[in-house]
C-alpha cells in the first residue's frame, strides 16, 4: 500500500514556481528520501501535503484520503518536524511537550521523558535558554511523542552535533522498525544515503528521478582515479559512458557507466602509480545528475 501518493502537484506563489507536475508514491514501511538543494521544492511539497498550502494543481493523498479534503484527520496520524522550528519562549520545554501531547488521544506522556533522555534534553530548561539544536530535539520529540504511522521530516539534522544525529536516525530507525513510514527531506546526501532505501531528486521545482539508492550507487556508476607520472593522454579515457572526466596534480577522475571490460581494455599498456575503482558517493551521482540535465537543456 502507498502511504503517500503525489500526482502532478503544482504550486505557484502568484507568479513564483514553486513546484511543477510532482509525482512520487511512498510505500507503508519504507524510509524514503527527498533530496534537492535549497529552493528546489521540497517544504513546498511538504506543506502541501499537510494542508498547509493549498497547491494551484494536481492532487495528493496519504493513507488513501485527499490532503486537503481530509487535512485535519490525516494529520493525527502524522508526526511532522517543520524545517524552522517556534515556540512560545516563555515556556518551560516540558510545558510546550504536554501541551502539544494534549491535541492527541491516549498520548503516553511518559513517552516524552523517555525520548528527552534518549535525544539528552532537559526538560526543566526554558525554550528561551535552548540552543538552536536544542530547540530541535524540541521538534523531534514533539513530532514523535503520539507515535504516529508517518514521520515527515523537513531538514531535521540542523543544529545536531555529529553524535546527536547519529542518535537521531537510531531513533528514527526504531519508530520505523516498528511500523511508522518516514519520509525525510533533506539537501546533504551523505545522511539521505544512511538512512533511505529510495529517493526522489528534487530540483528546480521538478522531480528528476526516483530511483533505489542501491541501485543508484551500485549499478551505475564507478568512480575512477589514475595517478600517472609525466604525460597522460585523457582522450583516451574519453569513451562512451565516461563523465565528469577531470585532471589533478597527475590524477585522472572519472564516473564511468558501462561494461567494465571495456575500461579495462583501455586501462592496457598505459602506466600507472595508481588504480582506484570505487562506488561514488551519492554527491557525485547527484552532481552528475543535474550536470546531465543541464547539458540536455541546453540548445
Ligand atoms: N511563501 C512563499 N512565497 C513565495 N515564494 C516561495 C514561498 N515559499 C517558497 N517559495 C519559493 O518556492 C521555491 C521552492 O521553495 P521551498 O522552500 O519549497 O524549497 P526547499 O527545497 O524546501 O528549500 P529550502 O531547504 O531552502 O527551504 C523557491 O523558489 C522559493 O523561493
Amino acid at each position: 500500500m502507498n502511504v503517500i501518493e503525489i500526482n502532478q502537484l503544482t504550486k505557484y506563489y502568484g507568479k513564483h514556481r514553486g513546484i511543477e507536475n510532482v509525482s512520487f508514491s511512498v510505500e507503508e514501511g519504507e524510509i524514503f528520501g527527498f533530496i534537492g538543494p535549497n529552493g528546489a521544492g521540497k517544504s513546498t511539497t511538504i506543506r502541501a501535503l499537510l494542508s498547509l498550502i493549498h497547491p494551484t494543481s494536481g492532487s495528493a493523498t496519504i493513507f488513501g484520503k485527499d490532503c486537503i479534503k481530509y487535512g485535519s484527520e490525516i494529520r493525527r496520524d502524522i508526526g511532522y518536524l517543520p524545517s524552522e522550528v517556534f515556540y512560545y519562549e516563555h515556556m518551560k520545554v516540558k510545558e510546550v511537550l504536554n501541551y502539544s501531547a494534549s491535541f492527541y488521544d491516549n498520548v503516553d506522556t511518559s513517552r516524552i521523558a523517555s525520548l528527552a533522555e534518549v535525544m539528552n534534553l532537559d526538560l526543566n530548561k526554558r525554550i528561551d535558554d535552548l540552543s538552536y539544536g536544542n530547540k530541535k530535539k524540541v521538534g523531534i520529540i514533539q513530532g514523535l511523542l503520539h507515535e504516529p504511522r508517518l514521520i515527515i521530516l523537513d531538514e531535521p539534522t540542523g543544529g545536531l552535533d555529529p553524535l546527536m544525529q547519529q542518535t537521531f536516525f537510531e531513533l528514527i530507525r526504531a519508530e520505523n522498525k516498528k511500523g511508522a513510514t518516514v519520509l525525510f527531506s533533506s539537501h546533504i546526501l551523505s545522511e539521505v544515503q544512511k538512512l533511505c532505501g529510495r529517493v526522489a531528486i528534487i530540483k528546480d521545482g521538478t522531480i528528476v528521478r526516483v530511483e533505489n539508492i542501491r541501485d543508484m550507487q551500485k549499478h551505475n556508476y564507478k568512480k575512477f582515479t589514475l595517478d600517472y607520472k609525466g604525460v597522460m593522454d585523457v582522450q583516451h579515457f574519453n569513451l562512451e559512458g565516461v563523465t565528469n572526466l577531470t585532471v589533478n596534480e597527475n590524477s585522472l577522475h572519472f564516473l564511468f557507466k558501462g561494461d567494465i571490460n571495456r575500461m579495462v581494455e583501455r586501462l592496457q599498456g598505459q602506466y600507472l602509480l595508481n588504480l582506484l575503482v570505487e562506488e561514488p558517493s551519492l554527491e557525485e551521482i547527484f552532481m552528475h545528475y543535474y550536470q546531465k540535465e543541464e547539458k540536455e537543456a541546453q540548445p
